[in-house]
This record gives structure tokens, C-alpha cells and sequence, in this order.
């Protein structure tokens, strides 16, 4: 045949034959040159939960550490949907591998999903399709909570920097025990903030709001901070500040994290030493630490403990993750605010300064309430006079009424014991430190005549001396 008719016929039966075959196929395998295929995972997050609503035939399983059972399709299933106007196609196919081994009978499979579709559909299935999978996969592994921590291997290897809750805290903010009031006023704070995201764009500023929670140990800044991640459905980050080595690393891992988050950084005076930063920073470069070098070898040789510098968490905090997109909020704890840098505090880094303290009636009764099921009782007249005298926090009362178990009258009568004993002993220390204030006053007042009385003596010694001095230049004149 001659070359030219060849393949004139060739083009004709190819535009034929793509005609009679409009739809292309993607594979999706679960492993891509023996690594996890990430699509593959998304992949199946996302059919699991289709395929729960118009399945017929399921596979159920529970992963370990799984909260949720997980539906997967059986092999060869097929899953259709319109997307945007497009008819794709799942199908799930699992194709055994031929070996002669016995021990690897876990990779004795070949897992993939094809998915199929107009071929004039290709590039919106790869640009709106595939992205819209992933989207509704990593929601689904969010609401599971057992998303793994770590996106970046290298920070694995190099130590533990994030602790990942994954999240069952049951701190609510009806199980906390503070002011009405301001727990009135934080929760419509998070709630304009997690519904601000358009604002947040027009004033061109990252989607993020900052929190300080200060006051006594004891008080519920842990407690608050599981409620909020609670009240939002965000993940919490808890971030141990004193095991990163660099600013670079700390930026790193917070690109790592998803949005819809609590990023909480515990005892922020106690991770960082802030005050004492500029000292650091020389000794630092003394011992050419500063370089990353003579870091690493710091840290592994514990010579240097932390880092981080102010600049490092105060480019955290402000916008830095603007380009990551997507809403998150960092909390600092604190027992002692006087002790941090202003730079810290100011307005647009920790946005909101919360104080919680001893616990006051109102607190008083919420804990009544959840812990004895009581919200009146002939003990709360003796209480509410006796708690504006004395300090305890709310974990001090919740102690003492969970040793009561749920005996409401059990429970008024010794923690009304415990708050009179309290009272008594603050009293005598109060006593104890006036006296001890008193004896000081009265040994500096003894002193201070002492050293008046010194200080005339000096005086007249020195007025003699120049009398002296004064006649030796007259005699010498
Ligand atoms: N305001 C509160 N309402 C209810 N329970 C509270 C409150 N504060 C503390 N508790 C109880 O006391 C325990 C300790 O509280 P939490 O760890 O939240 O205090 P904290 O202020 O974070 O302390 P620290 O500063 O030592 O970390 C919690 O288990 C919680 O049950």
C-alpha cells in the first residue's frame, strides 16, 4: 500500500475508532514507585462515603486507632456521579500479583481505582474534579481526628515538636467553671472570627486570631483551650517551642499545619527565654552557634537549649501564613503575663488577653452544678461569704467535690470546711508577713538612725579635716 493511503487510513480508523470510545481513564494505584499514593488515599476517603448512601454491597472495617469504621467498595464496584455537568465513573479493581513467595502476602495485590470520562472533559476533571476530592477527602479525615501529624518526614527523624490531640477532650464551655460573662464575650469573639473570612481578605490580613490566656495554675487555661478546639471543631497543635532549633524549622512546621486550627504554645515565659534574649543571641554567635551548623551541634550537646528568637515567634504569629490560607487560631498560656515581651502583646499578635483567676461565686455554683447536680443549697450563704476572702481555683473545688461523688451535701460541707481552713491559714500568714513586715520597718529605722548618726559623725570628721587643711594653707601662704 502506498505510505500516503496508509496513513490517510490510519488517521480515519483512529478518528473512528475515538469516536466510538469517547472516554478516557485515569489510574489511581495505591502505590507509586513503592511509595503511599496520596490520591489513592483521597480517593477512598471520598467513595467511602458516597458509596455508604447508594451502595448495596460494602466493605466495613475498623482500622487500628480508627474511631470511625471505614467503608471501602468490594473489588470491581463501580460508582457513578455528575460533577459539575460531567458523568464520571469510579470503578475499584484489585488485580493479584503472580510470585512464588509466601512472606509477602501483603503486597500480593495491586489496588487501584480507574477513573473514567468524557475525553473533552479532561483538563476540568484534572483542574475542578480531582481537587474537589482531595478537598472532601482531607474534611473527612479531619472529622475522624486521625489524620497523621506528619506531612514532612525530616522533621520526624529530627524529634518531636508537635504533639497532635487527636481530639476527645471533653471540656466544653458548659463544663467550665468562670464568669458568665466573659464566656459570653469569647465565644461571639470566635464566632465572628470563624465567620470573618472575606473580611479578613479585604483588609488584607491573615485569617488568624490570637489569644493569651493568663492566671494561676489551676484555673482552666487548658480546660478553655480544649473547649474552644471543641466549640470551633478545630485540631489542636501543641507546640513545644524549646525542641525547635531554628526560626527556619519553626516556620516550617507551622506551613505544615491545616487550616481550622489551635495552634497552643503552654507556659510561652517558661519555652522562651525572652527577656534574655539579646544576651543569647551573643553568646550564641560567641560560640558560633548562630551558624546552622554550630546550632545543630548545640542542641545535640545541650548547650544550647532554644533557638527561637522573639522575631522567630513574632513572625509566627503575625501574618506569615497568609499565603497558607485558611482560618486558625494561636493561643499563648501564661502564669506570669508581666514576665512576657509588649512586643508579644500587642494588639494583631495576641488579640485578646484573657484572665483567669481564682474562682468566684458565679464559677462557684456552675461547679456546684456539674459536679454535685446542685444549684441551691443551705451551705452556699456560708460559701459565698467565705470565698471572696480566700484563694482557690477552681481545680482545688473540682478536686474536692470529685472525692465526694456527687453527694451534694458531702460536698458543700467539705469544701465549706476546706475554704474556712484556707481562710484561717491566710489569715495567720498575713499575720506572720506583717510581723516579719514590722520587724524589718523597725531594724531599717535603727539602721537608718545608726547611719544618720554616722553620717554626722563623717560630716563633723570631715568639717575638722578642713578646718586642718585650711589652716596648713594659711600657714603655708
Ligand atoms: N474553670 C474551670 N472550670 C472547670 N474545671 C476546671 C476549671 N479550671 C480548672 N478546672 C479543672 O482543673 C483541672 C486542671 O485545670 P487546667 O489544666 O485547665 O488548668 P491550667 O490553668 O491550664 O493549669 P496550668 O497553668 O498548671 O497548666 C482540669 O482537669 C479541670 O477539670
Amino acid at each position: 500500500m502506498p505510505p500516503e493511503v496508509y496513513q490517510f487510513l490510519k488517521l480515519l480508523f483512529s478518528k473512528v475508532f475515538t469516536s466510538l470510545q469517547p472516554n478516557v481513564t485515569i489510574l489511581i494505584e495505591e502505590f507509586e514507585s513503592s511509595l503511599t499514593n496520596e490520591l489513592f488515599d483521597a480517593a477512598q476517603s471520598y467513595l467511602s462515603t458516597k458509596c455508604f448512601s447508594s451502595s448495596r454491597v460494602l466493605k466495613l472495617s475498623k482500622p487500628k486507632n480508627f474511631k470511625n469504621l471505614t467503608f471501602t467498595m468490594s473489588t470491581n464496584q463501580t460508582f457513578e456521579e455528575m460533577f459539575e455537568g460531567i458523568k464520571v465513573k469510579w470503578t475499584f479493581c484489585c488485580v493479584e500479583k503472580k510470585t512464588n513467595s509466601n512472606i509477602y502476602r501483603a503486597s500480593l495485590e495491586n489496588r487501584y481505582f480507574q477513573l473514567s470520562f468524557h475525553h473533552k472533559y479532561k483538563e476540568k476533571v484534572q483542574s475542578s474534579y480531582i481537587p474537589y476530592v482531595i478537598e472532601v477527602a482531607e474534611t473527612i479525615k479531619l472529622k475522624n481526628r486521625e489524620r497523621k501529624l506528619y506531612t514532612n518526614r525530616s522533621f520526624e527523624e529530627d524529634g518531636r515538636y508537635w504533639s497532635f490531640v487527636p481530639f476527645s477532650h471533653p471540656s466544653t464551655f458548659d463544663t467550665l467553671a468562670f464568669d458568665p460573662v466573659l464566656k459570653e464575650d469569647i465565644k461571639a469573639d470566635l464566632t465572628k472570627f470563624i465567620k470573618r473570612k472575606e473580611f479578613y481578605g479585604r483588609v488584607g490580613r491573615a485569617w488568624k486570631r490570637g489569644y493569651l490566656l493568663y492566671g494561676p495554675p489551676g484555673t482552666g487555661k487548658t480546660s478553655l483551650i480544649a473547649a474552644i478546639a471543641n466549640f470551633l471543631e478545630f485540631d489542636i497543635y501543641d507546640l513545644e517551642l524549646t525542641s525547635v532549633r531554628s526560626n527556619s524549622q519553626l516556620r516550617k512546621l507551622l506551613i505544615s499545619i491545616s487550616s481550622k486550627s489551635v495552634v497552643v504554645v503552654e507556659d510561652i515565659d517558661c519555652s522562651l527565654d525572652l527577656s534574655d534574649r539579646s544576651k543569647k543571641a551573643i553568646t550564641a554567635e560567641e560560640n558560633g552557634n548562630d551558624t546552622e551548623e554550630g546550632k545543630d551541634k548545640a542542641h545535640r550537646t545541650g548547650s544550647l537549649n532554644s533557638f527561637i528568637s522573639l522575631s522567630g515567634v513574632l513572625n509566627f504569629v503575625d501574618g506569615l501564613w497568609s499565603s497558607c490560607g485558611g482560618e486558625r487560631l494561636i493561643i499563648f498560656t501564661t502564669n506570669h503575663k508581666e514576665k512576657l515581651d509588649q512586643a508579644l502583646l500587642r494588639p494583631g499578635r495576641m488579640d485578646k488577653h484573657i484572665n483567669l483567676s481564682y474562682c468566684e461565686i458565679d464559677a462557684f455554683k456552675m461547679l456546684a452544678k456539674n459536679y454535685l447536680g446542685i444549684e441551691k443549697h443551705e451551705l452556699m450563704k456560708d460559701v459565698e461569704e467565705v470565698l471572696p476572702l480566700i484563694k482557690m481555683t477552681p481545680a482545688d473545688i473540682g478536686e474536692i467535690f470529685l472525692s465526694c461523688e456527687e453527694d451534694a451535701d458531702m460536698g458543700m460541707k467539705r469544701i465549706l470546711e476546706k475554704m474556712v481552713e484556707e481562710k484561717e491559714k491566710q489569715c495567720r500568714l498575713t499575720i506572720e508577713d506583717s510581723s516579719i513586715n514590722n520587724d524589718k520597718n523597725q531594724e531599717q529605722n535603727e539602721d537608718s538612725v545608726a547611719n544618720e548618726d554616722g553620717h554626722k559623725i563623717e560630716e563633723r570628721h570631715d568639717d575638722n579635716n578642713k578646718e586642718k587643711e585650711d589652716v596648713v594653707a594659711e600657714k603655708q601662704d
